[in-house]
């Protein structure tokens, strides 16, 4: 048998991670026939260098030193039957530079279908810098998203065109002109929006870019269009070409439903010049439950070394789950210097402007707040809704209550009527 490779030989307790080492935070629970730290050397080996037989022939000198290290465990963080919390570091040999998906085929790969695990969470990851300058990171930065629209006092504000699916093309545009002229900085298209045989996706992009154009001469700001490229790879750089033929300079990812394969790609496609907005349809079959999957902070870790400029992360209001110091920590984490551009967080789901200024209380204002529902079923049409929007960031830019504010305005005051705020 070859001395180490049993589970438990990847334990070193109290051990130290090393600057260069990349360490995972699991939550784990596991069956009554092992102890703590035999599970969690089993995540540390299967997610490294190990495999369920300890005497491998084909072990080389030198190996055995690439396997991740269980350095912490701390039973007390559990709920006091059979679980807990490790943290494991990882050699950065161990991973391919500038590739999510190797980094996740390692440390959220087959370790969630151990027998043995119950359930396991991936809680967090601390990238070391060598690993995070080997990926792109966001084009643009959150400085320099804000200074396009005009936005550095106030959160940048938007529209999803609804209904989500349906509209025609020239319609789809004719609510992002009406959104954009109300006040509104971004529109962009809903998560499952594509090439649809109602509203094929070049059509979509030539007829909204020029209603972008118009809404921009007739306001004399400058708009954004996040028209959804989401496709399989090579479909998606063709529809990103048709964006940028168009005069577009954004365009927008369901990362999760594309794949983290396909958004290295389509980031190292566009290049530096064009932003992405990242959607996370999907994130919660993944990262809701507690004890179980990969924590949205991971998700929004990766996210922003693959490139995304903008990434939905949570509202704490509004219709979408989330608890409060999960998503500030994702916020604080996306705005945070880490030698890569920042990512904008977007707060978006169920929102209206009532509630802009409890997003930016509890939130800040170097954000993007969307309204869909809270746009278009403004009683008096999207213009209306684009600007009580545009009121409520106004406001809340301003420290102004979002009543004082609608004193002066009647679309903000018919809005308030409407959803009150909360
Ligand atoms: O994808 C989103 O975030 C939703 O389209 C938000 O829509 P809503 O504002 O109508 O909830
Ligand atoms: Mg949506």
């Amino acid at each position: 048998m070859t001395e180490g490779l049993e589970y438990t030989g990847f334990v070193e307790d109290g051990g130290t991670p090393d600057e260069d080492e990349l360490v995972c935070e699991f939550y784990l629970k596991h069956v009554d026939s092992v102890e703590f730290d035999w599970a969690s050397g089993a995540v540390a080996a299967e997610s490294s260098i190990g495999t369920w037989d300890p005497s491998l022939t084909t072990m080389r000198d030198g190996i055995r030193e690439m396997g991740a290290r269980v350095v912490e465990m701390d039973t007390d963080a559990g709920d006091g039957r059979n679980d807990g919390v490790a943290r494991i570091a990882y050699p950065t040999e161990l991973f391919e530079p500038g590739s999510i998906p190797q980094i996740l085929s390692s440390v959220a790969g087959n370790i969630f279908g151990l027998s043995e695990v119950v359930n396991l969470r991936l809680k967090d990851v601390v990238f070391p810098s060598e690993l995070v300058e080997s990926f792109a990171g966001p084009a643009l930065g959150i400085g320099t998203i804000r200074s396009r629209v005009d936005a550095e006092d106030r959160p940048v504000v938007g529209t999803i065109v609804k209904p989500k699916l349906g509209l025609r093309p020239d319609e789809h545009a004719e609510v992002a002109y009406e959104g954009w002229v109300g006040g509104l900085d971004v529109v962009k298209d809903d998560e499952n929006l594509a090439d649809m045989s109602f509203n094929g996706f070049d059509d979509r992009v030539e007829a909204t870019l020029e209603a972008k154009r118009e809404a921009e001469e007739e306001t004399g700001e400058q708009k954004l269009y996040f028209p959804n490229i989401t496709a399989s790879g090579d479909e998606m750089k063709k529809r990103a070409d048709v964006v940028l033929q168009n005069g577009g300079d954004y365009v927008m990812v369901d990362i999760l439903t594309a794949g983290w394969g396909a958004l290295h790609e389509i980031r190292d496609y566009v290049g530096d010049d064009v932003g992405i907005h990242g959607h996370r349809a999907g994130h919660a079959a993944f990262t809701r439950l507690p004890y179980h999957g990969v924590s949205m902070l991971a998700v929004a870790k990766f996210a922003r070394l693959c490139g995304v400029d903008n990434l939905h992360a949570g509202a704490v209001v509004g219709k979408m789950e989330g608890g409060r110091d999960e998503v500030v920590e994702i916020y604080d984490f996306l705005r945070s210097d880490r030698g890569i551009k920042t990512t904008i967080p977007v707060a978006s789901g169920g929102l209206h402007p009532g509630v802009v200024g409890d997003v930016v209380d509890i939130l800040g204002s170097e954000t993007v707040v969307q309204a869909g529902g809270g746009v278009h079923g403004h009683p008096d049409g999207t213009r209306a809704g684009g600007r009580a929007m545009r009121e409520a960031a106004e406001s809340a830019g301003e420290g102004v209550s979002v009543e004082e504010r609608a004193e002066e305005s009647e679309a903000l005051a018919t809005a308030l009527e409407k959803w009150g705020t909360e």
